[in-house]
């Protein structure tokens, strides 16, 4: 694999006040790719791209980002990388068009009015360039924070929650601009609570909770090996136990013997096999069914369950 465009060792980040925000987060990512951390709220999430762009002094680790040192070179690091926050912190009375020109100037370039306007054009804000930003509603603020974060034409980009109360219209054009930072080459870590977002856009997912992350893969190597499948046969007559001809798939009985529940499978097709044996062995048997429904694991199931599996374990 080349060098990754970001490497994160042993990063460990305690508040004043002894919260542990980051707690030895080791991470790699790889130029070009899409990659979606997600994670509960006060996870770290935040705390993270704020250390990789020095917004949060760390308590212990090391960030190499395009294969330097930043506690060394932070300055030329920092100007190759963009940052949407969370948070709307700009001057409102400015215009559109000024104030994302001046995001370019912050990092030392100098004018280029070209290619500002084909920022704002990318995000549908060529029409509102001369409206002060205060005017603007706030969807399209946010199409400003995007503008900004991109005006000095960053390799890698943190997008934080760029999605966050934006109607879906906007979060579906927001995913379209993703796509074309990705064509364009440029590397792309976005933050989440709508893990639809991360099944749509992302290469890879990350999963942080309490500091920790807990797994960090290719999103089709998740959903292959931790995916599931359930089915629910509904009997036509309640059973006292799952048949001895039944036992070699994981099933069991529920609602008082009326539902035969099958949950397994992998995510590489197993489970709807596995389906559709147990099918047969159950007309073989002569058990009627009256309906049958099955449902794939999304990457949700899989986040909830990872979440689910580390409360209780100590921060
Ligand atoms: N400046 C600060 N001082 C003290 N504690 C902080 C500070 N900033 C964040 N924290 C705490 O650190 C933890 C991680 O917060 P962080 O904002 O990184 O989480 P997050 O995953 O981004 O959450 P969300 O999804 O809610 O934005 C939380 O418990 C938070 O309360």
């Amino acid at each position: 694999m080349s060098e990754p465009i970001l490497r994160i060792e042993g990063l460990t980040k305690v508040y004043p006040g002894g919260l542990k925000a980051l707690d030895g987060v080791d991470l790699e990512i790889r130029k070009g790719e899409i990659f979606a951390l997600l994670g509960p709220n006060g996870a770290g999430k935040t705390t993270l791209i704020g250390a990789v762009c020095g917004i949060v002094r760390v308590t212990g680790g090391s960030i190499h980002a395009f294969g330097q040192d930043m506690a060394h070179h932070w300055r030329s690091a920092r100007r190759r990388i963009g940052l949407v926050p969370q948070e709307m912190g700009f001057d409102m009375f400015e215009t559109v068009e000024r104030g994302v020109a001046y995001s370019r100037g912050l990092f030392g370039l100098g004018p280029d009015p070209a290619r500002i306007e084909e920022v704002l054009r990318s995000l549908s804000l060529w029409d509102k360039r001369k409206e002060q930003i205060r005017a603007l509603s706030g969807g399209m603020k946010r199409r400003v924070l995007i503008a900004k974060a991109l005006a000095h034409d960053p390799e890698l980009l943190f997008l934080d929650e760029p999605t966050a109360g934006v109607d879906v219209e906007l979060r579906r054009d927001m995913w379209r601009q993703i796509d074309r930072l990705r064509d364009q080459g440029v590397t792309v870590i976005l933050t989440t609570h709508y893990i639809e977002e991360a099944e749509e856009m992302a290469d890879r997912v990350g999963v942080i909770d309490k500091g920790r992350l807990l797994l960090v893969d290719d999103k089709d190597a998740i959903m292959a090996r931790m995916g599931r499948t359930e089915a629910h046969f509904r009997l036509a007559a309640p059973l006292s136990a799952v048949p001895d001809a039944l036992c070699a798939y994981p099933l069991h009985l529920e609602d008082g013997g009326r539902t035969l529940t099958y949950r397994g499978g992998d995510g590489s097709g197993k489970g709807k096999a596995e389906i559709a044996a147990v099918a047969q062995a159950l007309a073989k048997a002569d058990i009627a069914y009256t309906g049958l429904d099955q449902k794939e694991s999304s990457l949700e199931d899989i986040f909830v369950d990872l979440v689910e599996q580390t409360k209780g374990v100590p921060a």
